[in-house]
């Protein structure tokens, strides 16, 4: 009996660093299941930080309906790299400007040259119910990390792009130990959905340097949605400008944070290779 996902097509892609895949399902009605998902991440040269599934649009006017999975298989609402990534895949069909559904919410791209996107990644969501916190907080611009995680920050901003993200400012990004604090801090009781958590050093107050650990795949080498909430973070802060570069290890993205609340996100894509999904992937994968 022959898989649905056999033989789909997959675009391989990096967006600033950030690995992601591309896989076309809008010619099926199939639904990735997280076990697939993982299954995918595990095939050789498959390994993703995010998996973009392209469907078909459910809405008039849209071009296509993307469900995005973590590598453990969970699904983020929001992923400003891979958005790019979509929007290159689509651009090479003829389409420049794209209206895309996420579940947060309605998202349009658009080219601005070859290998280069903006994503209007919408409002950030700023209420501790919105991020969401497990526990109501006044001022979401600062909040004690209680009970405290141990080398950590004490406190840190909450900000949503669609998907949970806590940022802390340090004096020195570069040497923060992700792989020690990174997991604690996801998986921290205040987070009930968990977390992404950025570690953000301002240059100036428009260049600041970031390390991402995020949720559901740890760390990596870019990450759009949480260099959208580290400029609103740091905005809201007073530390910086509305709009600056983000200096991430994959690369740097220009966020900007208009007057109109949305939160723009331009930056590079990088097309690695195509190829179709293997249904030997698939054997004795089980839920
Ligand atoms: N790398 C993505 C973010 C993925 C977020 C995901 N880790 C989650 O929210 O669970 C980006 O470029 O925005």
């Amino acid at each position: 009996m022959a898989h649905p996902l056999d033989h789909l097509p997959i675009l391989r892609m990096n967006g600033a660093g950030n690995e992601i895949l591309v896989l076309d399902l809008r010619g099926s009605d199939h639904e990735l299941a997280p076990h697939e998902a993982r299954a995918i991440a595990n095939a050789p040269g498959l390994r993703f930080d995010q998996l973009m599934a392209l469907h078909r649009p459910r809405r008039p006017g849209d071009d296509a309906y993307i469900r995005i999975y973590n590598i453990d298989g969970s699904l983020s609402a929001a992923c400003g790299n891979g958005t790019r990534c979509v929007a290159y895949a689509l651009a090479r069909e003829g389409k420049a400007a794209l209206r895309l559904e996420t579940d947060a919410g309605l998202i349009e791209t658009r080219r601005q040259a070859d290998m280069v996107f903006t994503v209007d990644m919408g409002r950030p969501r700023l209420g501790w119910r919105e991020i969401p916190l497990a526990r109501a907080v006044e001022d979401t611009r600062e909040i004690a990390l209680d009970p405290p995680v141990a080398g950590a920050p004490a406190r840190f901003c909450a900000v949503s792009m669609g998907n949970p993200h806590a940022v802390f400012f340090v004096d020195d990004a570069t040497h923060v130990d992700l792989e020690a604090l990174g997991p604690r801090i996801e998986r921290h009781p205040l987070f009930p959905e968990r977390a992404n958590v950025s570690f953000a050093q301002m240059l100036s107050r428009d260049d600041i340097l970031l390390r991402v650990w995020e949720r559901g795949t740890g760390a990596t080498k870019a990450c759009g949605s949480a260099a959208c909430a580290t400029l609103v973070a740091a905005a809201r802060a007073g530390l910086g400008e509305r709009a600056a570069r983000l200096r991430l290890p994959g690369g740097d993205l220009h966020i900007e944070w208009r007057a109109d609340d949305h939160v723009l996100m331009t930056g590079p894509v990088e097309f690695e290779f195509e190829t179709r999904l293997d249904p030997q992937i698939f054997q004795g994968v089980v839920a």
